[in-house]
């Protein structure tokens, strides 16, 4: 298949912010492309389903949170190798619950720093969300 003509993943990925403006990081579960990644929490949007739909459920499976409401902050493509993404990237000020790592996966809050998150390595799309995060709160 020509590069052109590769399916797009659609992909809601959500920035949760607590009051300090620290930033959450997931680490991808065995058994996944790029496991052992830190990434953005979120998920593959289903067939018929919004964004916020999606990442209402995919939060809500990964870090058993509920979410109510979420700005949109961007939209990125990154074309890996197993796939060509396109991410919905959306900002999380307030949820229900505490966010835990439901697929067995690590969490970690992080200061948005220049020199990056703490954790590595991160997804490689990861890494221009930040970008717009610190263009966001600047
Ligand atoms: N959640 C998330 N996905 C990202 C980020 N950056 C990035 O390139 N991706 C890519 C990796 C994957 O190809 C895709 C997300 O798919 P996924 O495998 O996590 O989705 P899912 O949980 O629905 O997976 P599954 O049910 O098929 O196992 O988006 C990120 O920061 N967060």
């Amino acid at each position: 298949m020509s590069e052109s003509k590769r399916p797009v993943v659609e992909v809601a990925a959500g920035i949760l912010l607590d009051a300090q403006n620290r930033y959450l990081l997931g680490q991808r579960p065995e058994g996944k492309p790029y496991a052992g990644y830190w990434e953005v929490p979120g998920g593959k949007i289903e067939s018929g389903e919004s964004v916020f739909a999606a990442l209402k459920r995919e939060l809500q499976e990964e870090l058993g949170i509920t979410i109510d409401s979420s700005e949109e902050l961007t939209v990125l493509e990154h074309d890996y190798p197993h796939a060509y993404v396109r991410l919905h990237v959306s900002i999380v000020r307030s949820w229900h619950g505490t966010p835990m790592g439901c697929e067995g996966q690590q969490l970690s809050w992080q200061v948005l720093s220049d020199d990056g998150p703490t954790v590595t390595p991160l997804l490689p799309a990861a890494w221009p969300m930040l970008d717009e995060l610190k263009a966001f709160l600047s």
